[in-house]
Formats: structure tokens, C-alpha cells, sequence
């Protein structure tokens, strides 16, 4: 799936014809905000499978255009690929393809659905029931669905049996069932047991109650524990970033991830047994993870030996250690097993967008998608690197000078702060598309005479439990803000750097951390633009709390308590229908500066778009909004060396949302 300028398509690699064989499935010719997801194989290798539209949460669908219309809600629909032919299989979401390739299994609200896509027979309702419906999973002979329902603070697993029409629920005992997965012969689940909710929190939590792997027999309600967490490192359970959560192989072993080294890394565990092992040992975390069909062996992720980057490897428990796939110079995730032993998945470099590529067995790489545009021919590579927080702990960041900066011409800086937090940004395009913008907009930033110095702050990803789970964070304490202070410490100590013009953007959590720079530290940072940011957690607390201590202690750590010592101008951005950081997040701190502070503050507002941009042209208006803003607070130092953009080989970076051959993952 490509997202060309707003335009979200499918397209077709075929390995056999390297670059030329590219062809495009679908025909959306409109920036409309149409998203597309869930992209699987139906009919053998005959048809695509995927969900287009827009899941809604609260209520409303997304009224992107202000047409009216609001956004296509999620239907489920199949394209043949010799014809071309699309029809809409049902509203729906969440599709997964049956073993045997002709149904599929989806959800529409709280129904568990189930659809012939051969059209033989209209789609059904399996069952309805009280709670959210996640996890899908089919029993091997397509015989059985196990999922799960979460409601009322507890969730199950189901088993709908086809033949029978019936359901059966596997005891929770009040807890968290959550990740189903079959036995190679289908006679068993498995699933994981949480006793407190898999929420992720905007303050550490590096330990809690221990999770539990547990199996139940085919139509048995009771289950019983094969494997328990330690307390302490590895006790709160955390999921892959892609990929199932449990993998039952042939061999009576479930693969999973834990977190015991401080690290998420695959382990198995005998079902028989208890036996536990680490397969994946050393400094590294696992970030995708995919069954090879065989049922024995796996592809995975990691960036082991290279924590700033990620590469694929594959594994067979019992058969040695794993076997990198591909180089660590590249940015290489989100692998897929084919049945006929290829492999293929997603890559990027600093230079070329995320693209699909066929990984052959000496680890030579076919990129599956024509050459780039010549307007991204000329971007800056990334300086990786690491400085130190005043605590301490160790930052990794990348930084991209322009050409011609150096110590006698010293330039503006802008520090950029990913969101999240639980993410990590690398020196490639990302395979995130939110991050895989941002990288664009890093990239557009240096073109036009700016550093950017990007930066991993703590609460991240990719590097270790301790790392992303750290003491006094977030809504308990921002020590986070240390690792924006030692931004603006680490730019000024640079020569190429001109230490009075250091800015900082970010998005959503990124843009909490720009407003705590501004508000707490004005005299390291000249200016700064809030996109979507916390700044008041406080806010998360129901009113009857307000007055708790948790309430004054979150309240403490928001920008909003510091603005009488902010100084520096500041552009607020926020879309107008933004559902997962309130747009009165940024009114309120609107308000404070009005109140206490005299720093030149300017607002956008985005039209009816949502919390990640979906339009185009939004991210044009975000990109343009943010490079003329620090142009204007900041200044240039040197002429950017410009390539014509403009032209028959697309549209120029700032208009740039994902090039044509990059994928939505
Ligand atoms: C991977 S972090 C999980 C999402 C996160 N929620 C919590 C409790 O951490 C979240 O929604 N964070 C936003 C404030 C945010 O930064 N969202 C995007 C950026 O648009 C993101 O990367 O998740």
C-alpha cells in the first residue's frame, strides 16, 4: 500500500520483474483521506483483501473535506487482479483470510462476522457480544475462531465453532485474556493472562503484576498455566510492534516475548514441560515478528548489534542461533513469509523511502519498486550519535547538517521530538507514516539551511525496558525534560551550530516536550512549534481528583504550570477533530501564556483533521506552517542548495507525504 500525495493505493511487485513489474490495483485518484489497511491475499494468490475507510471512535466518522459526507466508514473489500474488479464484501474491519483462503473473519462493532469471498454465500454473523472484539484467529483446518472480548474491566477468549454455530468461552477469573493462538493440530489455544489492564501509560511502569501464558483444550472452559513472569524486569507483558503475540509451534513450543534481560526478546517455552529459553540473547529488542508457515521456523526484527537500526533475521528453535537476513546498513522490518520460501518485507535508508524488496538467500536485496524521483535524490545523511542527559542517561539522536554549514558559517538548529512516547525515530524513512512524514519534513528542514537534531528521548523504544519505563516520568514527574535540556546543551556545543538560534518541533507527545523547553528553558531554545501537544496532564484526571496528589503532581510536570518563564515565540498547532490529544489541550495553554507570559504566540488551526494528519494537503499546510515559521524566528544562514522539485518527477518535498513507493505498513 503507497500513499502518493494524499492518494493511498495498492500496488503489485512482481519479483520476476524487478523494477518494471510494479502495477497499481486500485484507482483512488483523490487526496480524500481514504485509508487503507489490513492487506492480505484471498482466493489463493487471485484477489486482495483489505479494509477501506476509517474505524470512527466516538461515534462521529471524520468529516476531512467538510464536504458532509465524512470519511468512508471501514467496509472490507476485494479486488481480483486480473480484472480489476473491486466489490465491497461488508462494512467491517480487522479481516482475516480462513487456511483454506476462500472466508474471511471480521468484526463490525460487536459482532464476529464471517464472509465467503468467493461470493457463494452473503456474509453472517457468527455471534455478538458485550465487549470489543480483537485478535482474530483461525484453527488450523478453518474449523474454529478464538478471539478475544474486553469489557468491563476484564477481557476473554471466545472459540466460535463453525460447524456447530456455536460459542464457547475459555474462564478468566476477572483477568485480562488477551492473544489467542492455536496448536499446530488445532486441538489446543493458547493465551495470555494479564491481571491489570495492557494499557500503555504516560508514565513509566517497569514492573507490575506477573503475566501468565496459559493453553485450554478445544471445548473445555478451563485453562491451565504453563509459564509465569518473574516479578520485577518482564512482569508487565509488552507486545511486539507487529506480529502475533504468541507463536505455538509443531515442535510443542510457544514463542514469545519477554522482557526478563531488560531487553524484549523471543523466548519459548515447552508446553509440556514449563521449560523456558532465551533465543534471542544480547543488547536488542525485538520490534516485528512473523511465522514462517512451516510452523517451525520464524523471521523476525531486531536491532541487535546496531541499536539505531533494525534488521531481519530468521530462527528455527533448536536449530542454532538465529540468521541475519539482511545488513545492518539498512533499515530493514515487517517481514512476511510466503509458503514458496520467499521472504520479502519492508525497507528504507536515509536516501530511499520505505519500499517492499524479495530477500534472497545470500542476503541480496531486489527492491520491488521503480527508482526514486530525482527530487529526493539529494537528502542529507544522518550523523548518529549519543550525548548524555544531566542524569546521566545516554540520548541517541541524529543529526542532519545542510551543506556549507561549518564553523565559519555557523546555522539555526531545530531540535525535533518524536511522539509516542514508545517510539523510535532512525536515521531512514520510517515505517510509521506519521515518522515516515516527520523524516520528510527532517529532510525539507535541512534543505532549507537548518540542523536537525533528532532526538530519542526517554520513554522510547529501541532501547531497553529501563529506558522506556524510566523513573519520574511523563504525568509523574517530566524527566524527560532532562533530555530536552541536554538537546539545546549538546546543539550549542556543536561549531557548526549557531547557539542562539536553536528552535525544536514536535507532534503529539513531541509537542509536550517542545513546550516544556520553551517554558522551563526560553534562554536554550530561540523559538518552537506545539503540534498536537499535551500540555496540561492534569486535564486526564476526573474532576473529583483534581485535588489529588497524583492530579497537583501531574499538574507540576505539565507545560502549562511554567508559563509565566516562557519567553521564546511560539506557533500552536492543532487539528480541529483531533480525538487522541484534545484540541482544548492547546486552547488552555493559549490561555496561560495569554495570562503569563509576553512570548509572541501564533496559532494554526488544521480543519476537521484528526490527531495523525491524514490529508495531503494538511501535510503540506503542517510542513509549510512549520519551515516559514522558524525561517521567520530563526532566519537562514545559508542559501539551500535547492534541486528544481518541481516537475515531472513529483511534487516538491514539502508537499511530500509518502513517495510513490513507499508502503503503509
Ligand atoms: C506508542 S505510544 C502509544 C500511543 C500513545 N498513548 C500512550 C498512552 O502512550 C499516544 O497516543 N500518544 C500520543 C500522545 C502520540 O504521541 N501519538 C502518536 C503521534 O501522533 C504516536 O506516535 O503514538
Amino acid at each position: 500500500m503507497a500513499n502518493d500525495a494524499g492518494r493511498r493505493n495498492i500496488w503489485i511487485a512482481n519479483p520476476a520483474d524487478g523494477d518494471t513489474g510494479l502495477r497499481r490495483i486500485t484507482d483512488h485518484t483523490r487526496d480524500d483521506g481514504l485509508l487503507l489497511a489490513d492487506l492480505q491475499w484471498g482466493l489463493g494468490s487471485a484477489a486482495l483483501l483489505y479494509v477501506a475507510g476509517s474505524i470512527t471512535t466516538g461515534g462521529r466518522a471524520p468529516d476531512l473535506r467538510g464536504d458532509g459526507e465524512g470519511a468512508a466508514p471501514a467496509e472490507i473489500r476485494l479486488t481480483v487482479i486480473e480484472s480489476g474488479d473491486t466489490r465491497t464484501i461488508a462494512a467491517g474491519y480487522a479481516p482475516l483470510v480462513s487456511p483454506a483462503g476462500h472466508s474471511i473473519a471480521f468484526v463490525d462493532a460487536q459482532d464476529l462476522r464471517i464472509a465467503r469471498i468467493d461470493a457463494l454465500h452473503p456474509p453472517f454473523t457468527a455471534c455478538s457480544v458485550a465487549g470489543t472484539i480483537s485478535g482474530l484467529s483461525w484453527s488450523p483446518r478453518g474449523d474454529k475462531i478464538a478471539f478475544a472480548s474486553a469489557h468491563d474491566g476484564q477481557s476473554r477468549i471466545g472459540v466460535f465453532d463453525l460447524a456447530e454455530r456455536s460459542l464457547s468461552w475459555i474462564d478468566n477469573d476477572g483477568a485480562f485474556d488477551i492473544a489467542a493462538a492455536w496448536s499446530a493440530d488445532g486441538a489446543g489455544v493458547a493465551f495470555i493472562r494479564l491481571l491489570e489492564p495492557d494499557a500503555e501509560t504516560y508514565s513509566g511502569r517497569p514492573e507490575g503484576l506477573p503475566w501468565s501464558i496459559r493453553t485450554a483444550g478445544v471445548g473445555h472452559s478451563a485453562s491451565r498455566c504453563i509459564w509465569t513472569a518473574y516479578t520485577g524486569p518482564g512482569s508487565v507483558f509488552r507486545s511486539f510492534e507487529h506480529g502475533p503475540a504468541l507463536l505455538w509451534r509443531t515442535n510443542g513450543t510457544i514463542i514469545f516475548g519477554w522482557e526478563r534481560t531488560g531487553w524484549l526478546q523471543l523466548h519459548s517455552v515447552d508446553v509440556a514441560t514449563g521449560a523456558v529459553a532465551n533465543l534471542t540473547p544480547g543488547q536488542g529488542e525485538i520490534f516485528s515478528v512473523a511465522s514462517c508457515p512451516d510452523r517451525r521456523s520464524l523471521l523476525f526484527s531486531s536491532n541487535h548489534g546496531n541499536l539505531d537500526g533494525r534488521r531481519l533475521w530468521r530462527l528455527e528453535p533448536g536449530k542454532g542461533a538465529p540468521v541475519a537476513l539482511t545488513n545492518a546498513d539498512a533499515v530493514t522490518d515487517r517481514p512476511v513469509a510466503c509458503r514458496n520460501g520467499r521472504v520479502f518485507a519492508l525497507q528504507s535508508s536515509s536516501a530511499n523511502p520505505l519500499r517492499p524488496v524479495a530477500i534472497d538467500g545470500d542476503r541480496r536485496l531486489r527492491c520491488l519498486a521503480s527508482p526514486l524521483p530525482r527530487w529526493l535524490a539529494d537528502l542529507a545523511p544522518p550523523e548518529q550519535l549519543c550525548f548524555q542527559a544531566r542524569d546521566g542517561t545516554d540520548i541517541h539522536a541524529q543529526l542532519y547538517l545542510p551543506q556549507g554549514a561549518d564553523a565559519a558559517q555557523p546555522v539555526p538548529a531545530i531540535v525535533h521530538f518524536h511522539g509516542g512516547p514508545a517510539r523510535q525515530m532512525l536515521g531512514a524513512w520510517h515505517v510509521i507514516e506519521t515518522y515516515h512524514q516527520q523524516y520528510g519534513l527532517n529532510q525539507l528542514l535541512v534543505d532549507r539551511g537548518f540542523a536537525v537534531l533528532s532526538v530519542n528521548y526517554r520513554g522510547g523504544t529501541g532501547y531497553g525496558l529501563s529506558f522506556r519505563e524510566p523513573a519520574d516520568f511523563g504525568l509523574s514527574g517530566a524527566s524527560e525534560y532532562l533530555d530536552v535540556e541536554a538537546a539545546a546543551h549538546f546543539l550549542r556545543g556543536r561549531a557548526e551550530v549557531d547557539p542562539n538560534r536553536v528552535g525544536a518541533y514536535g507532534v503529539s507527545y513531541g509537542g509536550l516536550l517542545v513546550s516544556l523547553g520553551l517554558a522551563r528553558a526560553s534562554h536554550l531554545y530561540a523559538a518552537g512549534v506545539v503540534c498536537a501537544g499535551v500540555a496540561d496532564w492534569s486535564a486526564l484526571f476526573p474532576e473529583a481528583e483534581q485535588d489529588s496528589a497524583p492530579a497537583r503532581l501531574a499538574r507540576s510536570a505539565s507545560p502549562v504550570s511554567d508559563t509565566a518563564s516562557w519567553r521564546s515565540p511560539a506557533l500552536l498547532i492543532h487539528a480541529t477533530d483531533d480525538r487522541v490529544v484534545p484540541l482544548q489541550q492547546t486552547i488552555d495553554l493559549r490561555e496561560a501564556l495569554r495570562r503569563e507570559s509576553d512570548a509572541a504566540i501564533e496559532m494554526l488551526l488544521i480543519e476537521r483533521e484528526q490527531h495523525d494528519l491524514q490529508l495531503a494537503s494538511s501535510c503540506a499546510t503542517l510542513f509549510d506552517a512549520i519551515a516559514d515559521f522558524f525561517e521567520r524566528k530563526l532566519g537562514r544562514a545559508i542559501e539551500p542548495v535547492t534541486v528544481d522539485r518541481r516537475g515531472a518527477d513529483g511534487p516538491p518535498l514539502s508537499e511530500m507525504t509518502r513517495p510513490q513507493n513507499g508502503t503503509v505498513p
